[in-house]
């Protein structure tokens, strides 16, 4: 899915602890409760809204543990939109919190069971500063007017970002259709471990943004070792030119990084890839 935003703007990666915890007492278990997990990112959320961000990102099945023998049990029902409290209260406590932090808001991922075909999807939605829902994702595999004095519009200052779910970002055809179609920032809530996180996790955000010469957003859990799954943290911004803006370690933090149109635009310039495509010789295969 793609959304649109005014730039520029603050961006902050919510690593949220969201994995059963053995810090202290009052957080054992959080992992397991999805209404103290939905508490937690609201407070983490606000205080990112606090610092300025504008838009927040929340990780994969950020009100859940991590692994699909949890989807049965934690399954939210979305269709048909908008959902009852009872069918889906993280919906519901993610459009309040977005009208109450008066920021886009990107609610990580969670399971979500389609009624009709009784299947179990990740999938993410998308909220805006009033509430509503402006866009989902389920991981699968200008107008320029300034008269002085009157009204001034620039509809140019306005930004579309692509979103997909962690595994997804190793399918280069989902960002390149993204940023074809306008995506300045391609936007990962993800759960990489501590397997593939070292070998592959920078790596491919890196990758994908020198790719399509946008800004790109990985946002990760904190890392739980009492969890059944580990997830690797280290949620990161990167500038179109590969360049790290803001990394995390492994436990609960937020990143925070400004993102403007300038960058793209000059890095784009520089290495005009975007207007070098030769598809008399191969096929436009983002052109979907
Ligand atoms: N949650 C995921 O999709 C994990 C993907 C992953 O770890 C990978 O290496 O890819």
């Amino acid at each position: 899915m793609t959304a649109v935003l005014k730039r520029p703007l603050k961006l902050a990666l919510v690593q949220l602890a969201c994995g059963i915890s053995k810090l202290t007492n009052h957080h054992r278990n959080i992992g397991a409760d999805k209404a103290a997990n939905l508490s937690h990112a609201r407070a983490k959320v606000l205080e990112a809204a606090k610092a300025g961000a504008s838009l927040i990102v929340l990780p994969e099945c950020f009100n859940s543990p991590y692994g699909t023998q949890y989807f049965p049990k934690y399954a939210e029902t979305l269709l048909p939109s908008p959902p009852t409290k009872e069918q889906s209260p993280s919906y519901h406590a993610l459009s309040a919190l977005a009208a109450e932090a008066k920021a886009y808001l990107v609610g990580g991922s969670i399971p979500e069971l389609e009624p009709t075909t009784q299947k179990y999807y990740n999938t993410s939605m998308v909220f805006s500063p009033t509430g509503a829902l402006i866009g989902t994702h389920r991981k699968t595999h200008l107008f320029d007017i300034d008269i002085p004095g009157k009204i001034s519009f620039k509809e140019s200052d306005y930004g579309k970002i692509g979103l997909s779910i962690c595994y997804d970002v190793r399918f280069p055809e989902l960002g390149m259709i993204a940023a074809r179609k306008g995506a300045f920032l391609l936007v990962y809530p993800g759960a990489f471990n501590t397997t593939t996180g070292p070998m592959h996790w920078s790596l491919l955000g890196r990758a994908r943004a020198v790719d399509n010469q946008t800004y790109v957003a990985m946002c990760s859990p904190a890392r739980d070792m009492s969890a059944t799954y580990h997830a690797w943290g280290h949620s990161f911004i990167v500038d179109p030119n590969a360049n790290i803006l803001g990394e995390l370690e492994e436990k609960e933090d937020i990143v925070y990084a400004d993102l403007d149109n300038e960058t793209i635009e000059s890095m784009r310039k520089g290495i005009p890839v975007t207007t070098q495509r030769r598809f008399d010789v191969y096929t436009d295969v983002g052109e979907v």
